[in-house]
């Protein structure tokens, strides 16, 4: 997604408030001089306004290497008025614990956070908060800004970004508390289906897959599509369809884009055999990785096929 077009700049939405790693991986996407930047205090917010129009676009957050899919973005992707991911960035993830100027560690008895956040010091905090009770916020920033002048949070310390406690103004008590110090957390760059960003040899494609029917070997069967493509998959979830106890649609990472001939086969065979297929963009990875493609799955195989089977259909006798 282009900056800006001739008529304005692109006004871009994120899931905020200032100081949220998604905020950071917006403005790596796009630094705030170029465009309008408007906050939003949860995921749904941020998608509700792009599919409202309000903005063209918004950054969420879909993917932490440590506690796994953000299943707010993943069902507020997977219903609703149709929406595509058209690019991603990975952020690196530093927590600190922040308080109001003076209290200090041993005062802390009660700690907010947003629960991705929680489950990633939890490890720091049974060793040197043991008795800390848990308080769940909006986002880690909102945990800041709750204990800044004014604010009205009842917990006495955060878990949060080091530039969001500078924000609130608070003391760091201890820095870099993540239980994994290479915790990385994905982003998503949503918009409005209008153009799918061209392919770049380093692409991902990401869809959810719901069955026909529940049977024995029916996640196989969708996975057989990817693999029998020679596809690589990145992610897959399953999440409930909220339809009935059991039911579940799946939501998949692929490597590649839906020019890429295996791919555009693929999501054909899915198409045939699923109830439904959400095609959530295909888009240029944040690490420029390049499709791992399984021998004789390149387009050139594929046409070379194509091309044999049109020969041998020319041969029918019509008349
Ligand atoms: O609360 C924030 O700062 C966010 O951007 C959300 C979020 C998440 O949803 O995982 C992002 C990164 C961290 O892993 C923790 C929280």
């Amino acid at each position: 997604m282009p900056a800006s077009t001739a008529a304005r700049p692109v006004r871009y939405g994120y899931f905020g408030p200032a100081g949220t790693f998604t905020q950071m991986a917006l403005l790596d996407w796009e630094p705030a001089a170029g465009g309008e930047h408007t906050a939003y205090a949860s995921v749904d917010a941020a998608l509700a306004a792009v599919r409202a129009s309000e903005i063209d676009a918004a950054m969420v957050p879909i993917e932490n290497s440590v506690e796994g899919g953000v299943t707010a973005t993943l069902d507020a992707l997977s219903t609703g008025s149709p929406l595509i991911v058209v690019g991603e960035r990975l952020v690196k993830i530093r927590f600190v614990l922040a308080a109001r100027p003076g209290r200090p560690l041993a005062r802390v008895a009660t700690v907010g956070t947003h629960s991705h956040a929680w489950a990633q010091v939890r490890g720091w905090m049974g060793a040197n908060l043991p008795k800390a009770t848990y308080v769940p916020t909006l986002s880690t920033a909102s945990a800041a800004l709750d204990l800044a002048p004014g604010g009205d949070g009842r917990h006495d310390a955060a878990v949060c970004a080091p530039i969001a406690a500078e924000l609130a103004g608070l003391d760091v008590l201890a820095d870099d508390i993540g239980d994994i110090k290479k915790a990385l957390t994905r982003f998503v760059l949503v918009a409005r289906p209008t153009a799918i960003p061209a392919p770049t040899g380093a692409d991902k494609t990401t869809v959810v897959l719901y069955q026909r029917r529940d049977h024995a070997g029916g996640l196989m069967a969708l996975l057989e599509q990817f693999a029998a493509r020679g596809i690589n998959m990145t992610r897959l979830e399953s999440r409930p369809t909220k339809h009935s106890m059991g039911d579940y649609c799946f939501s998949v990472d692929i490597e590649g884009h839906v020019l890429d001939e295996r791919v555009g086969q693929a999501l054909t065979g899915l198409k045939r055999i699923c109830a439904e297929v959400v095609f959530l963009g295909s888009y240029p990875r944040a690490d420029r990785g390049r499709a791992q493609v399984a021998p004789f799955n390149s387009d050139a195989d594929f046409q070379s096929a194509a091309d044999w089977l049109a020969a041998l259909r020319g041969l029918v006798d019509n008349s």
